[in-house]
């Protein structure tokens, strides 16, 4: 069995790990840390876990290293900047690291301390981590020491453009004017559990808003997705803008482009079907299916339709997720999966929940 330690184990990332690892085959979880509930039973905090895992929130102060080190692997399900204190101490134990947080996700450290506003405290080991996106890159995951989990956001983005960004690049040619605009919305849970008055029920209930118009950290993510990560020969301008709607998990993110002449050319819908024809987590509706969040809900899986009008020039990619699965617990264990040479599936195959 794999051990296994969760850092910040009371926030919804943090319960929906212990929700997946339980029913994970090969994952033992032998410690679960939280600062505020040290000493009670997640099950107490959470009673969908009774029954299901009957661990105990620690705070061993000074001796969490200590603990943690006699893991297999950590996960960090805590805000951004904790889990780069720890992380190279663990890998020097030889555990895995993945940090559900941006710690380890942009390589560029400008990029990290301007968005992030903060140094990051070990720029050697951020050299080595992989970015923890499988359907892209599970070679490198295989031999990964650290993995920087990507945001929820920029997974559903790089993965709805990659099938361009590959084809564009076989072809050599533009197949997509540089304009790329991603409105995303994300429900609530996206912004975590702490309380605050933005996130209160009378709040985000019955109301639906835009936020971060003047420019969100995972930008940046999405940027370095396009061009490094999926290797881009042609430069875009992209435009993200995310909204908060009322609802608890799912995000649903529609990318708009225009075609070049060469692009019209193209059956996009053929093209995102084999470039997606092996990926067990990722389904491309067929043509005139329209994906809703409720389709992923609690499931890894991340549903992909695609709209093209030829006569206008236009592709739209309709792209859902769950956030806290694929956009977080979810990938970040198959990213372990990936990391142990496991069936890289394995715990993840519950179906999603209706209604
Ligand atoms: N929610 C989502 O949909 C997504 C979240 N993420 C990222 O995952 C991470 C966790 O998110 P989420 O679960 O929503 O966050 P929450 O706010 O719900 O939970 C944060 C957890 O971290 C612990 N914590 C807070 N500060 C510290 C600290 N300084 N040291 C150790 N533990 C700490 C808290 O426990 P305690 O205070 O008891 O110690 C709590 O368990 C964040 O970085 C978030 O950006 C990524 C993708 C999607
Ligand atoms: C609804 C909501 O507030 N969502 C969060 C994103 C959550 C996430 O994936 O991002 P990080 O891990 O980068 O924080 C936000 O926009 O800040």
């Amino acid at each position: 069995m794999i051990s296994a330690a969760i850092v910040g184990g009371t926030g919804y990332t943090g319960v929906e790990l212990i929700r997946l690892l339980s029913a994970h085959p090969e994952v033992s979880i032998d410690l679960l840390t939280s600062r505020s509930e040290a000493g009670t039973r997640a099950d107490e905090i959470f009673p969908s876990l009774r029954g299901i895992s009957d661990i105990v929130f620690s705070d061993l102060g000074d001796e969490t290293l200590d603990a943690l080190q006699k893991c297999d692997v950590v996960f960090f399900a805590t805000p951004h900047g904790v889990a780069m204190k720890q992380a190279e101490a663990l890998t020097q134990a030889g555990v895995k690291v993945v940090d559900l947080a941006a710690d380890f996700r942009l390589q560029s450290l400008i990029d990290f301390e301007t968005w992030y506003q903060q140094p990051h405290s070990c720029p050697e080991l951020l050299k080595s981590a992989v970015y923890g996106l499988p359907e892209i890159n599970r070679e490198k995951l295989a031999d990964a020491l650290v993995v920087g989990n990507p945001g929820c956001y920029p997974t559903t983005a790089i993965l709805g453009l990659k099938p361009i960004i590959e084809l564009q690049n076989k072809q050599d040619t533009r197949l997509i004017e540089p304009r790329i605009v991603i409105d995303a919305k994300s429900g609530v849970s996206g912004a975590g559990r702490q309380a605050s008055l933005a996130l209160n029920y009378a709040e985000t209930t019955d109301n639906f808003k835009a936020y971060g118009i003047k420019g969100h950290r995972h930008l940046p993510e999405i940027e370095q997705g396009i061009e490094q990560l999926l290797s881009s020969q042609f430069k875009h301008k992209i435009r993200f803008l995310p909204h908060l709607v009322p609802m608890i998990r799912g995000m649903f993110s529609t990318i708009h482009l225009e075609l070049t002449t060469e692009g019209c050319a193209v059956d996009w819908q053929q093209a995102f079907e084999t470039s997606y024809a092996e990926e067990a987590f990722i389904d491309v509706l067929p043509a005139g299916v329209y994906p809703d969040t409720r389709s992923v809900r609690a499931s890894n899986r991340l549903r992909i339709a695609v709209h093209q009008d030829a006569t206008r020039g236009e592709l739209t990619v309709m792209v859902v997720q769950d956030n806290l699965v694929k956009g977080a617990a979810g990938q970040a264990i198959q990213n372990m999966n990936v990391m142990f040479g496991l069936d890289e599936t394995l715990g993840l195959n519950a179906a999603p929940i209706v209604p």
